[in-house]
């Protein structure tokens, strides 16, 4: 992680829902002072939730107290972004930008605000609990300092990985950022299972939460491929062997590529229908 040095002297949030919120846990338990954040947020009870959690006072609209901004934080939804570039970027030509709505390209960000010093990213929700993994990606016009400032903000939640090409950003979306909705996905499987099973609810999401959390240390911890660990699991002939077995036969793996380039394709959908 950088160092905490590096971290803007203050930061502006536009839109102050989940995305916002994860950010702003992490920069307040680092120790920045919440003074130092300003949130717009039109929306009431975010609002509230955000005085409640952070003690922060979040503002209805954009207005001239961004100017004080060193880095803007666009966390607002792919269709409402144009709308609010408009509202606030008279008071932040200035700054440092960092966007992590899913889709939105920096072409039409750089439009929108003036200015080509956007840092693009794609989190994803465990960085509500400091486990997130967020894909990085910034334009020419961003310098090394810039970069070390976005992640002493992203750092705060968790690992990051910058990518070379803007267009990877869609496919760190299909993968990383709409991934934990894919692994929830698997635990309402799994419990489910549990339960025909005969095994009670809690008990079945119990053991599967625990397994998701087992298998990802051992695999964050072990140099093999996933590959490797798996067939150390599947005894010849045994019980993994006919489940992984039934899971081939019926192509749950070319099914998964598959939805998953549907996320990668709507992304790009999302470029098309709200960038400019
Ligand atoms: N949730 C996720 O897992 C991930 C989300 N993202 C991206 O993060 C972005 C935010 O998502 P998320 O935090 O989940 O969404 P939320 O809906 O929780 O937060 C967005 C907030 O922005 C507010 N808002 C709307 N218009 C404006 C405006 N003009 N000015 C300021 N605020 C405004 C919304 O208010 P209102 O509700 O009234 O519209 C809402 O409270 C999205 O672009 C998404 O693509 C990226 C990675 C993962
Ligand atoms: O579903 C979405 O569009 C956003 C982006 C990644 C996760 N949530």
């Amino acid at each position: 992680m950088t160092s905490p040095a590096t971290h803007p002297s203050s930061i502006a949030f536009i839109g102050g829902g989940n995305m916002a919120s994860a950010f702003i846990g992490g920069l307040l338990a680092q120790g920045l002072p919440a003074a130092s954040i300003t949130v717009v947020e039109p929306f009431e009870a975010a609002r509230d939730a955000l005085k409640a959690k952070f003690g922060i006072d979040a503002l209805p609209a954009a207005t001239a107290a961004l100017q004080a901004a060193e880095l803007v934080v666009w966390a607002v939804k792919p269709q409402t972004f144009k709308d609010a570039a408009a509202a606030a970027s008279p008071y932040t030509r200035h700054a440092l930008h960092l966007s992590v709505a899913a889709g939105i390209t920096t072409d039409s960000i750089a439009q929108w605000l003036g200015t080509g010093r956007i840092v693009r990213a794609m989190p994803n929700t465990p960085a509500l609990v400091g486990k997130g993994m967020t894909g990085l990606f910034a334009r020419a016009d961003v310098d090394g300092a810039g970069c070390a400032q976005v992640e002493a903000v992203i750092g705060t939640t968790g690992q990051f990985m910058w990518v070379e090409q803007e267009s990877h950003l869609d496919a760190v979306t299909a993968l990383s950022g709409s991934g934990p909705a894919y692994v929830f996905f698997f635990l309402e499987a799994m419990t489910r299972a549990g339960q025909d099973m005969g095994l009670s609810e809690a008990q079945a999401y119990q053991m599967a939460v625990a397994t998701f959390q087992g298998a990802s240390e051992l695999a964050a911890r072990s140099d093999e491929p996933a590959a490797v660990l798996r067939e150390r699991v599947t005894s010849k002939g045994g019980t993994t062997f006919a489940a992984i077995t039934h899971m081939q036969d019926t192509q749950v793996a070319a099914h998964f590529v598959q939805a998953m380039r549907k996320a990668e394709a709507r992304a790009q959908e999302l470029a098309a229908e709200f960038g400019r």
